[in-house]
């Protein structure tokens, strides 16, 4: 659906064809979540957030597109849909599409993280806002930047071996990183805060500032590394 709009829109204006996308898929979400799951709370970047989801045993947690800005330059592929549910306290399923692609990754069928190939550490970082410490850990671990937009496809270049690991920090909120952390964990990959600390979910404050996802064998050097960056100021 997304793509349609995008091949059918091409001449929209940037900012016209986000708002497009952004209504279309959450209007197709949340339509199909009130079909299947009319129980359930939901939790959504393009929804007013409802008080009542902090009650809930069960609550969907979406980002109907994710790299809003790369949607909008047609010849970019790194934008996602993002899809995860909370039940009783953690992410237990999670889904990051990635249309453009032409794949979906899911906990239901967790994906095989290919063997590393060597060469220098490479780390996923924003293309249009790389937070300053992500460089400077970069320099200091002799790693490679690899610059690309959305937050669930950053997480998913970790799964498919693009990458060694996902580090951000300076903002964001649950619905950038529930499905992308439930399809990382799936994998066996490390997900944490960057202090280490567990990534919650379905808060009252949804904001969720920073996260780390990588390769399970680099989470110590990597969290001792941001540690000492880190220290004393704000990431
Ligand atoms: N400093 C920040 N504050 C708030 N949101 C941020 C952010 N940095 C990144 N994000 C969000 O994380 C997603 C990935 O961003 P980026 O590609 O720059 O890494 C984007 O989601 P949306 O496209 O859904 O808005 C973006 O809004
Ligand atoms: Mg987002």
């Amino acid at each position: 659906m997304l793509l349609e709009l995008r091949h059918e829109h091409a001449d929209l204006e940037p900012a016209a064809l986000k708002t497009a996308g952004d209504l279309r898929s959450q209007a197709h979400l949340a339509a199909e979540l009130e079909r299947h799951r009319p129980a359930d709370a939901v939790l959504s970047e393009e929804a007013a957030d409802d008080a009542t989801r902090l009650g809930a045993e069960r609550v969907w947690i979406i980002d109907p597109l994710d790299g809003t800005r790369e949607f909008s330059e047609i010849s970019r592929e790194d934008w996602a849909v993002h899809v995860a549910l909370w039940e009783s306290g953690d992410l237990v399923a999670g889904a990051v599409a990635r249309p453009a692609m032409g794949d979906t990754l899911a906990t239901d069928r967790p994906p095989a993280v290919p063997d590393r190939v060597g060469g220098p550490l490479r780390l996923a970082v924003s293309r249009t806002r790389p937070p300053a410490f992500v460089t400077r850990l970069a320099d200091r671990l002799g790693a490679e930047l690899v610059p690309m937009g959305s937050a669930g496809v950053k997480a998913t270049a970790v799964v498919d071996g693009t990458v060694d690991a996902y580090v951000h920090a300076g903002g964001q909120f649950e619905w950038d990183s529930a499905a992308p952390v439930a399809v990382a964990r799936s994998a066996g990959l490390h997900t944490s805060r960057i202090d280490g600390s567990p990534l919650r979910y379905n808060r009252a404050d949804p904001r969720l500032p920073d996260l780390l996802i990588c390769r399970p064998e680099y989470a110590d050097h990597l969290l001792s590394v941001i540690d000492e960056l880190t220290k004393g100021e704000t990431p």
